[in-house]
């Protein structure tokens, strides 16, 4: 007898957990967040921090804040991390897929299962990978896109190949707005900010230049107004 079996499509995730939200836009508000494991821009292990950054040009590998590392992962179909991240989140009903770099991961199979678990989805990308890519749709020929995008370069602008977002968050002091002025008009015109205001974040890089970076974002937006300083509220709260 023969047996057609149809594998399912399974995602690599580092961790579920309900925090608040602690940067941009939405910082202090309860969500869901969901690590998926990897990144293209850092392997992830320390002793590759180096050659890494030498490798893909982005500083990010030498300051990381985040474990990503599939070490302690478990994979899970779009239909078992919903329903996993319900039960993780109780009434809960804003999640945040980050990583590593989510859209190496996220398709459009799981965000419709996401949206029909009645999450409203943000993620957290470096840009590198186009949402016309990663959530096509093929049956219904459209895009099923996450609700909210942050993204947060590390390439040169050139070099980013994201459609568009809502929040864009520039680290300093490696990544200057003066590089990112092209890049900063895919911002799309959004409801949820009743299509104003952009969203233009500097977020000082946490580590050994903390003091250094902040002064710098505290300067650059009081000299150029369209930008705000992001701060990481959850290392103040202490959550994760
Ligand atoms: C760990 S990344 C994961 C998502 C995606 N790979 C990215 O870079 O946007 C999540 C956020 O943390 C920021 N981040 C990482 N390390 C940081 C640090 N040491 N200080 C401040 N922000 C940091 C990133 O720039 C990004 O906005
Ligand atoms: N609480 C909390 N808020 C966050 N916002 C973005 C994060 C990320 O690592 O992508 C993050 C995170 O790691 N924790
Ligand atoms: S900041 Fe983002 S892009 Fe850079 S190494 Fe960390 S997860 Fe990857
Ligand atoms: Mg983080």
């Amino acid at each position: 007898m023969e047996f057609n079996v149809v594998k399912e499509t399974t995602y690599r995730v580092k961790s579920v957990w309900k925090t608040l939200q602690g940067e941009g836009l939405f910082a202090g508000r309860p969500a869901v967040f969901v690590r998926m494991v990897g990144c293209n821009l850092w392997s992830g292990y320390a002793d590759t921090r180096e050659r890494d950054a030498a490798r893909t040009g982005a500083n990010c590998p030498m300051w990381c804040d985040t474990d990503f590392t599939k070490e302690g992962s478990r994979a899970y179909t779009a239909a078992e991390l919903a329903q996993e991240m319900r039960s993780v989140g109780g009434d809960v009903r804003f999640c945040v897929i980050t990583g590593g770099e989510p859209l190496l991961h996220l398709k459009a199979e799981l965000v419709e299962a996401l949206h029909q678990a009645g999450f409203f989805i943000a993620i957290e990308t470096n840009g590198t990978v186009s949402l016309q890519e990663a959530c096509w749709n093929e049956e219904e020929n459209r895009l099923e896109a996450p609700d909210w995008i942050v993204c947060s370069p590390k390439l040169p602008q050139e070099q980013l190949t994201l459609e568009y977002f809502d929040e864009l968050k520039l680290v300093l002091p490696d990544y200057h707005p003066a590089k990112y002025s092209d890049f900063a008009q895919r911002q799309r015109l959004n409801e949820v900010q009743n299509n104003q205001l952009p969203l233009l974040w500097l977020q000082p890089e946490d580590g050994d230049r903390l003091h250094q970076a902040t002064q710098m974002a505290i300067n650059y937006a009081l000299d150029n107004p369209e930008w705000r300083v992001s701060v990481q509220t959850h290392k103040i709260l202490n959550v994760e």
